[in-house]
């Protein structure tokens, strides 16, 4: 049998958890070896944009970003080629003008809030997760969060939350928990649902089912 790496989607709302999960799955494969792709990094360019105009983009809609190039490097990393990941800037709302360097790994995580809604890209998943946290603690951690780490101030969060978050969140997000084959309800605290998901990345990995 040919050797494939594990795909795995980690989809959710805006601060359910998923980069927490993302991230205790990650050390636990750390030595294995693990690749995280971002959906985040692969918001469309906007550099050609005046800083006014990309405050007014909708970064909930699926066309905010450019799911053909997440695609494509999702099958380069699939077929053991390394890729140029994009890097993005929240502050000035584009993407950055350095790459990183991304080799092939055994276990290839992509995560970030619609990654589940392209059937193309859920086609390329063997396992599909959904953090399921409820939006009154969303909107709070976004608050802080978005203040702290993305230059942000309250009054814009709350905001595009109600204009933009929310409502793309109804509208796109939510619907794709269907396709999830595992719902984890409060994110990364729930150690019991990532033991469970670890388990059975090993076995995927040692055994080759599921592939
Ligand atoms: N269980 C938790 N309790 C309190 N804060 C949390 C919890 N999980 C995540 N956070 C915080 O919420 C914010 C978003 O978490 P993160 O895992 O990055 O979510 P996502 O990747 O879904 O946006 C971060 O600032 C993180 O520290
Ligand atoms: N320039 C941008 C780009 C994205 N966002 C918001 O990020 C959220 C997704 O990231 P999470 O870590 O919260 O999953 C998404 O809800 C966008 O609104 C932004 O504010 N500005």
């Amino acid at each position: 049998m040919t050797k494939r790496p594990v795909v795995i989607g980690i989809a959710g709302g805006s601060c359910s958890g998923k980069t927490s999960v993302t991230r205790a799955i990650y050390d636990v494969f750390r030595d294995h070896s693990v690749v995280v792709i971002e959906q985040d990094y692969y918001y469309k360019d906007q550099s050609h944009m005046t800083f006014d105009e990309r405050l007014l983009t909708n970064y909930d809609h699926p066309l905010a970003f450019d799911t053909d190039l997440l695609i494509e490097h999702v099958h380069s990393l699939i077929d053991y080629k390394a890729v140029k990941k994009p890097v993005y800037d929240y502050v000035q709302h584009t993407r950055s003008e350095e790459v990183i360097d991304v080799e092939p790994k055994d276990v290839i995580i992509v995560e970030g809030i619609l990654v589940l809604e392209d059937e193309r890209l859920r086609d390329l998943m063997d396992i599909k997760l959904f953090v399921d946290t409820d939006s009154d603690l969303r909107i709070i951690r976004r608050i802080q969060r978005d203040i702290k780490e993305r230059g942000r101030t309250a009054d814009s969060v709350i905001d595009q939350y109600l204009s933009a978050v929310r409502p793309m969140h109804n509208m796109f997000i939510e619907p794709t928990k269907r396709y999830a084959d595992v719902i984890i309800p409060e994110g990364g605290d729930n150690n019991v649902a990532i033991d469970l998901m670890v388990t059975k990345i090993k076995t995927i990995l040692e055994t080759g089912a599921n592939l």
